[in-house]
């Protein structure tokens, strides 16, 4: 039925590099251009991590030069995915904070695995950072304003039957049913023609999407001055050591 699958592997924790940005990119624009290709299930192939979200070492210590760059390979995922003209569905086989969460908001429908370790949620503020208005858009669009902008301040990350709850994710199934739920669930979305589905999609999407087009270089500037701060600097340096003494 045309069902492509992009499983991401940048192990250990699909931490989304801007290699990894770059190549997400050319695969799901290959896609776009094949017209043998109406749906795409996003998933990985970490065990128990579906992305760790931004790499941080992309953050941190770099010249304002990488930040920008990096900055842009962001957004450009971002629209791409929010925008796709395919049927995009997550299959969520694991752990999903920040900008790993945020990927499978940009897709149309998520299948979580039910494993009470596969938090997921935009937890920025827990790395003293901020989810830009492009991140929180995307969220209030998912899951309502009064849920995000308690999930947001708090940098919440839900489990699965949380997620479920507040209609973060669609579908909580056992873990070894996520390909084959997402595979039906696709079979669903691929009935619908193609053209009407698109269109709807793109009414309800444009709007949050043109926002960011509009001002996508002012955005690139705020990320820079807020990036190069020195607090934020030396709360991204704590964060990351944090995570690497844990093995200690
Ligand atoms: C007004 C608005 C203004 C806005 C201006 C812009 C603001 C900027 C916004 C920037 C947005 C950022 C969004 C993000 O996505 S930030 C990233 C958030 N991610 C996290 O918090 C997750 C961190 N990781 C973990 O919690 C855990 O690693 C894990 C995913 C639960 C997995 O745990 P596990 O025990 O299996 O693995 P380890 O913790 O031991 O990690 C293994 C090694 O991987 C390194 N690591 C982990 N996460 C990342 C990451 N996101 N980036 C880079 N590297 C990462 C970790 O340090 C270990 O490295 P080591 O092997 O060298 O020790």
């Amino acid at each position: 039925m045309g069902v492509a699958v992009i499983k991401l592997k940048n192990p250990p924790v699909n931490s989304l590099s801007l290699e990894v940005l770059t190549e997400f990119v050319i695969s799901l624009e290959k896609l776009e251009n094949d017209k043998t290709f109406r749906g795409v299930i996003v998933t990985s192939d970490c065990p128990g991590i579906f992305s760790a979200g931004l790499d941080l070492t992309e953050m941190c210590g770099k010249s304002q030069a990488h930040y920008a760059e990096y900055w842009r390979a962001v957004q450009e995922l971002w629209l791409r995915l929010y925008l796709s003209n395919l049927v995009l569905i997550a299959a969520i086989n694991g752990v999903s904070p920040a900008g790993g969460c945020l990927m499978s908001l940009t897709c149309d429908y998520r299948v979580l695995a039910d494993n009470p370790k596969y938090n997921m949620g935009l937890n920025e503020t827990l790395l003293g950072i901020v989810a830009p208005s492009w991140f929180k858009d995307t969220l209030v669009n998912t899951v309502g304003h009064r849920t995000a902008e308690r999930a947001l301040q708090l940098g919440l990350l839900f489990p699965p039957a949380e997620a479920l709850r507040v209609g973060m994710v669609d579908q909580v199934v056992p873990e070894d049913q996520v390909h084959s739920t997402a595979l039906s669930v696709m079979a669903q979305w691929l009935a619908v023609p193609d053209h009407a589905r698109q269109l709807t999609k793109n009414l309800m999407r444009k709007p949050t999407a043109d926002r960011l087009v509009k001002q996508r270089d002012a955005d690139i500037q705020y990320f820079l001055r807020f990036i190069s701060r020195d607090s934020i600097q030396k709360s991204l340096r704590v964060y990351l050591d944090k995570l690497r003494q844990k093995k200690g």
